[in-house]
């Protein structure tokens, strides 16, 4: 199958031409058509179809577009080339979809083969063209590496990955890219991106040379150098990208609706989007054993050694030949000598002869079977009877290498270490082990009615418990907690809050203020100093969350923004802190649950997950049942402590009828 036909070409025309006076740019006259009819000819013969999108003179495109399909926005409000590739995957009817911005008429004429060369060799989901590029305010400076999203050749099966991005509020086609598997194509002729910006720039390249990919540069070497160096990125941007995402921050995320509302994000999506941006911290450190409890191991433990080392007794009795068991009635042996752990016994046993033996003990040689010394026939003295059908041959021996083979993978990397693993780390004779450095988790509360322990509580206020539940819950994870105590309700002690955190740790974690009304400065503080998108999620309790990076001059660290009701705290640290924290650790570990009988009937409404407090305990009939601890609200604490579970209900679920079962997390190994 040819490469053309595997992709469909996808021509971004749906800006707002920001820069060209908000002229629709695609349509623009251009060396006797139109700019996007440039566009169409270059990319037509690398695919096997197209389309094009755009959002204003929808009939005029479709002239220009001929059979070829014109696609608006599903999403309102030019949002960007996000929106476009959103319509462009969902109208894809093949594999991969080609996107170039209808700006810009000199790309490369092997564009598509290119990114795809380097999409298989690389495995990704996305390949993107790249340029080395010169500040044109410092031509001595050192060339810098442009990348180019809106000209990238994209798996179509990434769509749904990208609507649960769009679903989020986010509009930046790096953000996006973020979660993708990603390759980058370096391509030399950096004039070939250069797109058209400007009235002044068109007239310019509607003067120079035909667009050839050799005219492209000469026709691009004078404002074009300036153009590339601005970069698609940064243009696309301008062109409504960062803008449609800061708008999305500034409506809170109403985009995404309130109460039950159907576009809030589901659980799982936020979970998958928050694990797909984090990465392990890769430093790792050697620690003796003892000192590696709770800690996730860097490297595979090999086996040194068979265990176990020989082949030995499992039972205290009388080892033998198997052959020599008695076909029919009974044998009589004669033991010759004794077998002790520790102290082998060497001299093989002939016909007829057995050794008596501990558990243990190294097989003496020949022997391959252990009669326990409780089904002998019966014993006198050094005489051992055994009748046809006590044991088999073969019986009761610890083979060597039966647990581990030597050179074997005892332990993977990422397990996080627990009491049997030191064990059997020791079992090997390892006395020191590489771990992952332990993650530094900054975490403080905000809020000027809270009050730390050993202040007088005024009227209004609250004790904060927060920073206590996490950081028991921190703690727990095995990571190196570092407590900021209370930051009242003030931008600039937010900020200071945040940049010490950040320069400080890996991980930050905040409780309250990122609900609607509190958040406000919340949110632009946090969009200064970082990249963090402000969700509504579809559950209970916990419903607002705040994602993303923190980032100041010289450091950088994820937050995460927890509502600040105190059962919404927890529940959020647990559904989405803790899988991240744990993947920045380096293991993957997974919630467990079980299933249990619900007693009673629970309400539930469907269309969002909820979490609510239970008692599991053992029915009459002995299977696990689970009750609710009665009031749910998210402020109320003392129904966490009351609880051993939670009692997970999941998005689709409706209200529960007692004896049907239900999703169980227990607390044991959580909390
Ligand atoms: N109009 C709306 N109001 C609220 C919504 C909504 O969607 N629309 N969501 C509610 C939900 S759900 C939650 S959860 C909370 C989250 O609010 P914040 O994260 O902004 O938290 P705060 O307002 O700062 O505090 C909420 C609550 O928790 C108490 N709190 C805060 N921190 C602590 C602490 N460290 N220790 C103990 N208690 C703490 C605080 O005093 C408040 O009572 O918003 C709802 N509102
Ligand atoms: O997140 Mo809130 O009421 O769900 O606590
Ligand atoms: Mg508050």
């Amino acid at each position: 199958m040819s490469l053309k036909s595997k992709v469909t070409g996808l021509v971004l025309a749906g800006g707002r031409g920001t820069r060209m006076g908000r002229v629709d740019k695609g349509l623009q006259p251009f060396r006797g058509s139109s700019l996007v009819a440039h566009v169409i000819d270059r990319m037509a013969p690398q695919v096997a179809s197209l389309a094009v999108n755009a959002n204003r003179n929808l009939p005029q495109y479709q002239v220009v577009a001929g059979e070829s399909a014109v696609l608006p926005d599903y999403l309102d409000g030019f949002a960007g080339p996000l929106a476009g590739l959103q319509v462009g995957l969902q109208f894809c009817p093949t594999e991969l979809l080609l996107t170039a911005p209808c700006d810009s008429p000199f790309f490369p004429v092997d564009l598509a083969a290119r990114l795809h060369a380097a999409m298989e060799a690389e495995g990704a989901d996305l390949a993107m063209a790249v340029t080395m590029e010169r500040d044109p305010e410092q031509p001595e400076a050192a060339p810098f590496r442009q990348p180019h999203p809106v000209f990238s050749l994209v798996k179509a099966s990434v769509l749904p990955q990208l609507e649960a991005y769009l679903e989020t509020g986010a509009r930046r086609m790096e953000g996006f890219y973020k979660t993708l598997r990603i390759t980058e194509v370096l391509f030399e002729d950096s004039a070939a991106f250069s797109n058209i910006n400007t009235l002044e720039e068109l007239q310019h390249h509607e003067r120079s040379a035909t667009a050839t990919s050799g005219g492209a540069a000469s026709a691009a070497s004078g404002s074009a150098a300036g153009d590339a160096a601005a970069g698609h990125g940064v243009a696309a941007e301008r062109d409504g990208d960062a803008a449609g995402e800061s708008a999305a921050r500034r409506d809170g995320g109403k985009a995404a609706g309130r109460g039950s509302d159907p576009a809030a994000l589901a659980v799982e999506e936020a979970q998958r989007l928050i694990c797909a941006r984090v990465t392990p911290v890769e430093a790792t450190e050697t620690l003796p054993l003892l000192a590696a409890l709770d800690r996730v191991l860097a490297a595979d433990i090999i086996s040194p050694i068979n265990v176990p080392a020989y082949d030995n007794s499992a039972m205290d009795g009388y080892a033998l030949r198997g052959t020599d068991l008695p076909a029919g009635g009974t044998r009589t042996f004669r033991s010759i000598g004794i077998a002790y752990a520790g102290h082998p016994f060497a001299q093989a046993p002939q016909a007829g002869e057995c050794v008596r033996i501990m558990t243990g003990a190294a097989i003496p040689p020949g022997c391959d079977t252990v009669l326990p010394q409780e089904l002998a026939a019966a014993i006198d003295g050094d005489q051992v009877s055994i009748s046809n059908n006590a044991i088999h041959a073969g019986a009761n021996l610890r083979r060597a290498g039966e647990d581990l083979p030597q050179g074997g993978i005892a332990i993977p990397a990422g397990k996080l270490l627990r009491p049997a693993d030191l064990g059997l780390i020791a079992s090997l004779g390892i006395a020191e082990v590489s771990v992952r450095r332990k993650l530094k988790v900054a975490f403080f509360s905000t809020g000027d009615e809270l009050r730390s322990l050993g202040e007088k509580l005024d009227q209004g206020c609250v004790y904060d418990s927060n920073r206590y539940t996490l950081f028991g819950m921190l703690t727990r994870l095995g990571c190196e907690v570092i407590d900021m105590g209370v930051v009242r309700d003030d931008p600039q002690a937010l900020e200071a809050a945040l940049r010490q955190a950040a320069s400080q740790a890996d991980a930050i974690i905040t409780s309250g203020g990122v609900s609607e009304g509190a958040a406000d400065y919340t949110r632009d503080i946090m969009a200064l100093i970082g990249d963090v998108a402000f969700w509504k999620l579809a559950m209970r309790p916990g419903r607002p969350l705040a994602f993303g990076k923190v980032q100041t001059e010289q450091d950088s660290a994820w937050l995460f923004g927890l509502p600040g009701n105190p059962v919404a705290v927890m529940v959020s640290f647990y559904m989405f802190a803790r899988p991240a924290l744990l993947r920045m650790m380096g293991s993957e570990a997974r919630l467990q649950t079980m299933q249990a009988r619900a007693s009673d009937n629970i309400k539930k409404r469907a269309g969002r997950t909820e979490y609510q407090r239970g008692i599991v305990s053992r029915g009459a009939d002995g299977a696990p049942q689970v009750r609710l601890t009665g009031a749910q609200g998210s402020g109320i604490l003392s129904s966490m402590t009351e609880a051993n579970c939670i009692v997970v209900l999941h998005h689709d679920q409706a209200n529960v009828s007692a004896g049907q079962m239900v999703e169980v997390l227990l607390f044991d190994g959580l909390t």
